[in-house]
Formats: C-alpha cells, structure tokens, sequence
C-alpha cells in the first residue's frame, strides 16, 4: 500500500516515521528545501532516550505523483485551502487530521468517493526538517466521513502508535473540539500550562464557566464533558497547549477552526456565546502583537 502525507509538521513527520515501518511513505512538503534534506539524511524519531531513523522518499507537493492508496493531510486547517487544488484530481483516499471542525464544510465539497477524518491524541514536537520528537504516547482515532472505514485501519506499532476505529466522526470530533476550546484560548490567553486551569481557583472558575458555554451550545453533558477535560488537564499539566506555543512563537493559531466554529454553531442554535467570543477576540489581538513585534 503507497500512502502519501501531505505537510512535513510535527503531525506529518510523526506519521511518516511509524507507517514507514510497515508501508511505503511518501512526504509531500511545502518547500524543496525540506524534501531534499529529508531525502539526504532520512527521517529521525526521537522517543525518550530512543532515537531511530528511517530512509523515507520526500518531494515537494507540486511534484507530487498519482498512484497512492491513501493520502495523510497534516496541515493546519488554515492551510487546507493552499493543498485542496493538489487533491481534486488525486483518486486516493484521503484522511484529514485537523484539529477543530470548520474544516468539514471544505472537505465534503471534494469529489472523492473514500474521505476519513482522523483524531490525533499524541504530542508530537518537530525539532528540524527531519527530526521530529514524540513527546505524548496517544491513539490516533479514525472514522469514515464518506465511503470505507476500512481503509484508515492501518498496521502501525500496537504500543507506540496505535490506530483506534470510531463509527461517528461526528461525535468524535465533537469531543475534541470541545476539550480544545475549552482548554486551548484560555492557556493562550493566560500564558498558562494545561494544569494550572485547574490549580488556579480564579483560572477554574473561568474554565468551568467556559465548559458550561460550550457545552450548551452543543447540549452536551457538562458533568461528564468537564470530567473528561479536566482528567486531560492533569495528564497533560506541564504542557503549553498547542494555541499557547503558537502564540508565544508568534504563529497564526487555530482559534478559528475551534472557537470560530463553536461561535457559529452557537448562532445556528441561537446562543449568546459570550465568553467564547471574548476569548476569541484576544487571541485574534494576540495574534496581531505577535505579527507586530515581527
Ligand atoms: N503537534 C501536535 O502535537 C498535534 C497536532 N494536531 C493537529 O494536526 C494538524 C497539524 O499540526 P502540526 O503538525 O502540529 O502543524 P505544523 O505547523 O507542525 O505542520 C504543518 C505542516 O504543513 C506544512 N504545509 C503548509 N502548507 C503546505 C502546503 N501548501 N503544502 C505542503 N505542506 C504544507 C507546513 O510546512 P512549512 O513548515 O514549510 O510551512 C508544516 O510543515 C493541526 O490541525 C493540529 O492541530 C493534533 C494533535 C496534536
Ligand atoms: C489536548 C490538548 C489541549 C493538549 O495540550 C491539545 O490537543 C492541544 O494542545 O492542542
């Protein structure tokens, strides 16, 4: 089976490094220059003490060829846009990675027949263009948008890289969404790590108060979803959030794909989304600092 990843992050070198164990791997970059060091020096994984590399093909996605089974996307959603051209006369089967939802509404405008959306539940930090370090052992959760589940369930390593099968993307990404809308804008907006929303009396009480929105915007549980986050917070407590690290590196963040799309889905259901807003309205403000510093 030929599968191609398309984004050379922390997300796509992660995923070239263990399914190029079992099946041949092609990384799509964004630049040449990426594609030719990951050519000449292999790809490194680097697991605790552990360090291992892997010989992977890389070209950059222009060349990018027909021919794969199965096509990985890892980029941000808000580089979706710049990769669809690059996919639409691609027959592969295609499984999206992103983290929020705002992607779904591009995504079901494809043609293709077999479209997969994936959940990604590990840490993973890129050191260069050809190293990358698994910081948070998780599962990878995979569930059939649109066509064949079957062609998501792939042989990865059982212990280090797992692959879970999910009946309802839905749902799942639902529950995603909600754990980093509620989590992520909050630790950007305080520079907090992940466990300090809950140590913080102040900080909970603001987590809580998000929870209780987001969760009625969805009519989700509460009890069960602000049990769920906070067992997240605790085992992920020294972590930067992905939206805290983006903004301390002064890099667009993914708050429209998160709170973006729950402040649209409160309108469709006629809620007042009020911390949300105010939440999303500075880290947009952050987000202008960072490029102003530039
Ligand atoms: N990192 C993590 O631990 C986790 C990430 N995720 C999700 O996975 C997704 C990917 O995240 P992550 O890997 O961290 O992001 P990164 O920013 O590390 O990687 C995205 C990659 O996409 C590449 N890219 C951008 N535009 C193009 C293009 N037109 N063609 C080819 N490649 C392109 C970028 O290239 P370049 O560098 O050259 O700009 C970059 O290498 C996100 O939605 C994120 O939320 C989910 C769970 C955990
Ligand atoms: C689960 C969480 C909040 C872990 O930090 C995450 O997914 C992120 O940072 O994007």
């Amino acid at each position: 089976m030929k599968i191609g990843i398309i984004g050379g992050g922390s997300i796509g070198l992660l995923f070239a490094a263990y399914l190029s164990r079992d099946y041949n791997v092609t990384i799509y970059t964004r630049t040449e220059r990426q594609a030719d060091v990951i050519c000449k020096q292999g790809l490194q994984l680097i697991l605790g003490e552990t360090v291992s590399s892997t010989m992977v093909e890389a070209l950059p996605i222009r060349e990018m060829k027909t021919g794969a089974d199965l096509l990985i996307v890892c980029v941000k959603s808000y580089h979706l846009k710049d990769v669809l051209s690059y996919l639409r006369d691609n027959r592969a089967a295609l499984l999206f990675v992103q983290n929020g939802m705002s992607h779904l509404s591009q995504v079901e405008k494809l043609p293709h027949h077999n479209i997969g959306i994936g959940i990604v539940e590990h840490g993973a930090l890129k050191l260069n263009d050809h190293t990358i370090k698994h910081t948070g052992l998780g599962v990878t959760r995979a569930a059939a948008f649109r066509g064949h589940a079957d062609l998501y369930k792939l042989k990865a390593d059982k212990n280090l890289f797992p692959l879970v099968m999910e009946q309802d993307y839905y749902e799942m990404m639902l529950k995603k969404l909600i754990v980093n809308a509620c989590i992520n804008p909050l630790t950007a907006v305080l520079g907090a790590a992940n466990g300090e929303l809950l140590k913080n009396t102040h900080y909970y009480k603001l987590f809580q108060t998000l929870t209780e929105e987001v969760t009625g915007i969805f009519n989700v549980s509460k009890a069960d979803m602000q049990e769920y986050i906070e067992g997240i917070c605790r085992k992920t407590a020294l972590n930067k959030s992905s939206m805290l690290r983006d903004i301390e590196e002064k890099r667009v963040t993914e708050i429209d794909a998160i709170l973006g799309f729950v402040m649209e889905q409160a309108s469709i259901r006629k809620k007042e989304p009020a911390l949300s807003k105010l939440l999303y309205t500075m880290v947009k403000g952050k987000e202008l600092q960072g490029e102003e510093m530039d």
